[in-house]
């Protein structure tokens, strides 16, 4: 029996589609209602978790593979492998600032709002700036726009968001997409069912 974590929300619907199209029995993630784990085939087994809580259960060991953002796994880390980059879920991170303001001019401060801290303090440690980060669980656009920060570094797809809040993205600091990730020790005890795995998803990701 292999268990996997999948990120609920945004990724849910390409993955079990993916999982489908790789010839899984995913009738029940379909028609799920309230439940948190479902049956897809008679063995495997998928958990419905928040994306941090995705890394969680993978590191712990109680979910042998997770399907996560690289946005996730850029601010959490941990112990397991990455195995596939899985195609969709595409976006990226990028710094964002009030439309027409100049954020590096002398004088300006630098306070950073973020749902990503990490992934903030390491692109700026990376340009050998020390900047003020902000933690902000959603709608990090908001920030700026009340005077709470000077810029932002969060995920744009379209760029709609941005947009209709007068904010512009002025770097790109990494393409996002959704990964496979495998625990260590289940990559070892379960190999034959976890290289199964990956091998029939990885087809479809081809394709
Ligand atoms: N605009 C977007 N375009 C593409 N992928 C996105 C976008 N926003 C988020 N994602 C991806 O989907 C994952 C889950 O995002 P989602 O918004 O469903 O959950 P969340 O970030 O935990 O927010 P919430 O608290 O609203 O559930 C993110 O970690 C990221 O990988
Ligand atoms: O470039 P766009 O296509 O406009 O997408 C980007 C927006 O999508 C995500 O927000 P989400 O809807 O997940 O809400 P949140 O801000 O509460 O996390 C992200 O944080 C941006 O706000």
């Amino acid at each position: 029996m292999l268990r996997i974590a999948l990120t609920k929300g945004r990724l849910e619907k390409e993955a079990v589609a993916l999982m489908k199209h790789a010839g899984y029995d995913t009738e029940a993630l379909a028609d799920k209602g309230r439940r948190l784990i479902l049956p897809v085939g008679d063995d495997i087994e998928v958990l419905l978790a928040k994306a941090p809580d995705v890394i969680t259960y993978v590191i712990h060991g109680v979910c042998d593979l997770g399907i996560v953002g690289k946005d996730t796994i850029m601010e959490y880390g941990g112990s397991f492998y990455e195995v596939l980059d899985l195609g969709f879920g595409k976006c990226r991170f990028a710094l964002a600032v009030p439309k027409g303001s100049d954020f590096y001019a002398d004088g300006i401060s630098h306070r950073i709002a973020s749902k990503y801290p990490n992934v903030t303090r390491d692109y700026f440690a990376r340009k050998g700036m020390d900047v003020g980060i902000i933690k902000i669980e959603g709608s990090v656009e908001l920030a700026p726009l009340v005077g709470l920060a000077d810029g932002i570094v969060d995920i744009v797809e379209t760029g709609t968001t941005l947009k209709e809040n007068g904010l512009e993205a002025i770097e790109d600091v990494a393409d996002l997409s959704a990964r496979l990730i495998v625990n260590t020790a289940a990559m070892k005890l379960k190999y034959p069912a976890i290289e199964a795995f990956i091998d029939r998803i990885a087809q479809e990701v081809d394709q």
